[in-house]
């Protein structure tokens, strides 16, 4: 794929770009078989590509320069600023939005925030799409809430241009850079949640849930743990670290019983809207740690999915999914590296099967489904 911010050194983020992407795969398909050496893999599936272009749904703008003239993109380590909106990995539904979205700064009067010193209001702009409906969801990351009077009175003028930005918020983040967001999130619009559909199952999306960002593979990835749940005899399953449920929602049956659990009480929200529409019966979705829910928990599941974030599962939660022994674990991973360490805790299974989802294209990373079941069966 070609990227002239790339080659003109503006960005330099995907750090695999100038590498052919047959070649890609083949690194990051080695560099998997090698961390899984020390287990007798059963069954390698072929990797699952991506497109190389606009596979993003999301886009995470740093907003700097000026009110007059914004910059939306990436803020260098080395403090300098470049404009991101013709990165080729977003859709090209984005960059009419983003232009809007400059003259909608200036007009509303939203400073945007300086790092160096520390002055301004505007930190972030960031922008999901639902490929099923061409619905935007919209957040405003401010310092504060001293702008958000002059933000109310200028929307209607953004509505009526973009009436596709169905779903608006403001997030407050008053600590000095570090972490994207913060714990308040305002909402400016009526519609909350935005819907999107993978492989003919209802997914919702709201301002501080967690959603995969590469809708493409993501349906890919659902629809093959789904397709290996149903060659196995299950009756329950939990989805741990669910999101907004995407796993579960996929691979139980209406007779099955489905237990998600996850951290994010917004994202719980968005999975019961989802067993509800589908009209799943026997389902709890709750919002709660998922070592701690385990280990609550005096029996197992048929089977146990988890889809934890970089740093894996954990030596508690492993040691407990040994204890409670369900006989078949499905784990989605987007770190090999922290899930081969947790399938060394897990010695009472053998790696049935692997598969690689290249989530993230130019770059080292990826994800991987791997079926882990119960010695002896
Ligand atoms: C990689 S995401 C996966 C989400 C979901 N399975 C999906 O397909 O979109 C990891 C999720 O784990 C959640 N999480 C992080 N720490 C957690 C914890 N201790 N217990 C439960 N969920 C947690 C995050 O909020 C996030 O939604
Ligand atoms: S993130 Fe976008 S702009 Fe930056 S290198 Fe990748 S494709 Fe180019």
């Amino acid at each position: 794929m070609q990227c002239a911010l790339y080659q003109a050194g503006v960005c330099r983020s995907c750090q695999w770009l100038e590498k052919a992407y047959p070649q890609q795969i083949a690194d990051k398909q080695r560099e998997l078989e090698q961390l899984l050496s020390g287990f007798a893999v059963e069954s390698w599936l072929p990797a699952q590509e991506s497109g190389q272009a606009q596979f993003r749904n999301k886009a995470k703008m740093v907003v700097s320069g000026s009110v007059e003239r914004p910059v939306l993109g990436i803020l260098n380590r080395d403090g300098s600023t470049a404009d991101l909106c013709d990165c080729p990995l977003y859709p090209s539904s984005f960059r009419p939005v983003f232009d809007v979205l400059k003259t909608f700064i200036a007009r509303a009067g939203l400073t945007p925030y300086n790092v160096a010193r520390r002055r301004g209001e505007l930190k972030y702009l960031l922008l999901t799409e639902s490929r099923a409906n061409g619905q935007m969801m919209l957040r405003f990351v401010l310092r504060s809430e001293t702008k958000l009077t002059q933000l109310r009175d200028a929307l209607p003028w953004l509505c009526e241009r973009l009436p596709q930005l169905a779903v608006i918020s403001a997030n407050i983040q008053p600590v000095h850079m570090a972490i994207l967001e913060g714990e308040r999130e305002i909402a400016l619009t009526e519609q909350q949640t935005l819907e999107e559909t993978f492989n003919q199952v209802p997914l919702f999306i709201r301002p501080r849930s967690f959603f995969q960002t590469n809708p493409g593979v993501a349906s890919a990835l659902y629809a093959a743990a789904r397709d290996w749940c149903r060659e196995l005899p299950l009756k329950s399953m939990w989805d741990l670290f669910c999101g907004v449920g995407g796993f579960g929602l996929h691979c139980a049956t209406p007779e099955m019983s489905l237990t998600g659990i996850e951290i994010s009480a917004e994202a719980i929200a968005c999975a019961q809207e989802s067993a509800q529409r589908i009209g799943l019966r026997h389902v709890r979705f709750e919002a709660l740690d998922s070592a701690r829910f385990a280990a609550s928990e005096a029996g197992a599941p048929d089977l146990v999915l988890v889809n934890p974030p970089r740093r894996g599962i954990g030596s508690a939660l492993c040691a407990d999914l040994r204890e409670m022994a369900p006989p078949y674990i499905l784990y989605s991973s987007c770190n090999a590296h922290s899930m081969a360490q947790d399938i060394a805790l897990l010695a009472d299974y053998r790696v049935a099967r692997v598969q690689l989802f290249d989530m993230f294209p130019h770059t080292a990373h990826y994800e991987v489904l791997t079926l882990l079941v119960r010695q002896g069966l």
